[in-house]
């Protein structure tokens, strides 16, 4: 099976769904906030300071206005203090605008840098996530994570922030306020405080797994559609269209499904908030009906502690509001965290998984097709590998994807410094995965596997070529030196002469500097393999994995493809996943693999002469190559 193919198989949902990348908890979530905030606390400060002044300002209206009613029903006051009153209001109303709008400005600022940092930081751990991790999770999670869980964060911060900020100290004051005109108006309205509670208990015990729901809807979607574009070709091949359209269909209405009961959450929680609202309107209008008819209060004493309690439905909702949009940012900030956190950090000095250096896997394990080895297993110690002693050793490796479909079962091979050994056998036999167990992009069920031990240029000791060879939009020199950064022009160009790609650079109109890929001089699918191999011999590891890495390339260019591999393989050991036999042929020594055993081992003529699979499997491939 081709890697595309694996891609558009039938996704074992009910499997995957347990696999997911892990989702951090509070304690996470706030240690990577505060790690993102970098010690910025004082524009915190400032920020709510801002905030809070504005919102002090603001006050200052409905206050003047309830001394102009009592100026007005009084008439005894003259047109200047009601000019002053006016005054006030306005000077009021536009210092709280002009603070307002700049404490969201600073908050923006601040929380954008924070958002900025955690998605960096994901980022940046997805490239050091070992592949078979990010495979088992479905890469819709991932680009979920990066895509839809950061926008959710970005549009909810400006109604958090300010919210959270502003709002605290508006209703405090507004409440002291209420007080002062006369302590009953506050009992009046107090009355809204156990509406509000039950409302957010309700809320809180509910909306949480709704919005996790939908986030994890989203995810699967996300999956769906990937897959599904990635394996395009085989999609349209084997005429697959309308499986994938019905599952991407059935995502997307799973994702509609859970939104709907997230707003269906989100409308009782406002029809509560409206309910304490009445209720506390209620309440005033009644207390100071009582009040001004018994002549215990004034009619501008009930018009400011009015105002001032409609002036609080807006701090009140937009706290309430936004536990809504903090539930929402919260899931998908735990999400996020979870990424980050799913590794140890590279940094920790106590932690003896993480040797090499931070970046290392990163600069490949990413990309298709040049894929460094995470660094998994036991090391093969190099003082005891003196001569062509075993560099890459795997001793009775068992492997499943699905625990009811067992995939190898007691596969055990060693592979010399120097030497080349193919693995041969039919579609679906198991290559691939050993190719991947030997990586390190899977770690195997039961039994080991020694990889190369570990260097400060670790992931340049183990190098896995697949067939999907990626072609960075960059220059020629960019796309080899991400291999070996230190590389000068002279190496690049003695490993590309190596792999006999020296004709290549010889057409390209700026030589090194010809930008190819998507935004350039497209490549042949013979040349982006053969930039593959040019990468190999510069990064230089001492094992190199080629899987089906020149099977698709066409067979015009077999030749000089094969020629390219036996150079770029040479001093080095190396794996082949064989798809043609003369690759196979060419090899030191061929292991045969039928359902997930190595059923067959020696050179192609000791197995020719043995009769067995490989002379029979030979026989086949001949008759057909010879057509
Ligand atoms: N990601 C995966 N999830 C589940 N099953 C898988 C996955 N990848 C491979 N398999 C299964 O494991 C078995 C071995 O697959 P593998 O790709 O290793 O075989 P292969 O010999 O390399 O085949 P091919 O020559 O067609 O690439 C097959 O039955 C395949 O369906």
């Amino acid at each position: 099976m081709t890697a595309r193919e694996q891609d558009t198989a039938p996704a074992p949902e009910a499997a995957r769904a347990g696999r997911r990348l892990p989702v951090a908890d509070a304690r996470q979530v706030a240690r990577a906030v505060r790690a993102a905030l970098g010690g910025r606390w004082w524009a915190l400060a400032g920020v709510a300071a801002i905030l809070t002044a504005g919102a002090a300002a603001d006050l200052i209206a409905p206050a003047a206005l309830g001394g102009l009613v009592d100026a007005v029903q009084s008439g005894e006051s003259g047109t200047a203090w009601l000019w002053r009153l006016g005054a006030a209001m306005v000077v009021g109303a536009l210092v709280g605008a002009v603070l307002t709008a700049a404490g969201v400005v600073t908050a923006s600022r601040l929380y954008e840098t924070v958002i900025a940092r955690l998605r960096e930081q994901m980022v940046a751990r997805a490239f050091e996530l070992p592949q078979g991790m990010v495979e088992e999770a479905g890469s819709g999670d991932l680009v979920s994570r990066a895509t839809d869980d950061v926008a959710e964060i970005s549009q909810a911060a400006p109604r958090i922030v300010p919210a959270l900020t502003g709002s605290l100290f508006t209703i405090a004051v507004t409440v002291v306020g209420i007080a002062v005109v006369d302590y009953r108006y506050a009992l009046a309205v107090a009355v809204i405080v156990p509406v509000h509670v039950f409302a957010v208990r309700w809320y809180l015990r509910n909306a949480p797994q709704v919005y996790a729901a939908q986030r994890a809807a989203m995810a699967e979607r996300a999956h769906h559609l990937l897959t599904s574009l990635h394996g395009i070709e085989t999609v349209h091949a084997y005429r697959l269209q309308d499986r994938h359209n019905g599952r991407i269909a059935r995502a997307s209405w799973e994702v509609v499904g859970w939104e709907l009961r997230a707003r269906v959450v989100q409308n009782r929680f406002f029809g509560r908030l409206n309910a304490a609202e009445l209720l506390g309107m209620t309440g005033l209008l009644v207390v100071g009906y009582l009040l001004v008819t018994n002549d215990l209060g004034t009619l501008g004493g009930a018009t400011t502690a009015i105002m001032f309690f409609i002036r609080l439905f807006n701090p009140i909702n937009n706290l309430l509001i936004v536990i809504d949009d903090l539930q929402s940012a919260l899931a998908s900030l735990a999400r996020i965290v979870g990424v980050i956190d799913a590794l140890p950090d590279p940094r920790d000095p106590c932690d003896p998984s993480r040797t090499g250096p931070a970046d290392a896997a990163g600069e490949g394990a990413g990309e298709a097709g040049f894929a460094a080895a995470p660094a998994a297993g036991p090391a093969v110690p190099s003082a005891d590998t003196g001569g062509n002693g075993p560099v890459l050793a795997l001793k009775d490796v068992e492997f499943h994807y699905d625990p009811a479909r067992p995939v190898l079962s007691g596969v055990s091979l060693e592979i010399g410094r120097t030497e080349t050994v193919a693995l041969v056998g039919a579609s679906g036999a198991g290559k691939s995965t050993v190719a991947a167990l030997a990586a390190g992009v899977h770690e195997p069920t039961a039994g080991t596997v020694r990889r190369p031990p570990a260097t400060p240029q670790r992931d340049r000791d183990l190098v896995l070529i697949t067939q999907e060879v990626h072609v960075f939009a960059a220059t020629l020199r960019e796309n080899l030196t991400l291999a070996a950064p230190s590389a000068d022009d002279d190496q690049v160009r003695a490993a590309l002469t190596t792999v006999g790609a020296d004709t290549l650079l010889a057409r390209l109109p700026e030589g090194l500097d010809t930008v190819v890929g998507t935004e350039g001089h497209s490549l042949t699918p013979a040349e982006a393999q053969l930039l593959a191999l040019a990468r190999m011999v510069l990064a230089d590891p001492a094992v190199a994995i080629l899987d089906e890495a020149t099977a698709e390339a066409g067979s015009a260019h077999a030749g000089a493809l094969d020629s390219a591999t036996a150079a770029a393989l040479s001093g080095r050991a190396g794996l082949v996943v064989a798809h043609r036999l003369d690759q196979a042929k060419a090899c030191d020594r061929i292991l045969v693999i039928e359902s997930g055993r190595i059923i067959e081992e020696g050179t192609h003529d000791g197995l020719r002469a043995r009769g067995g699979t490989y002379a029979t499997l030979w026989e086949a491939w001949s008759r057909k190559a010879a057509q």
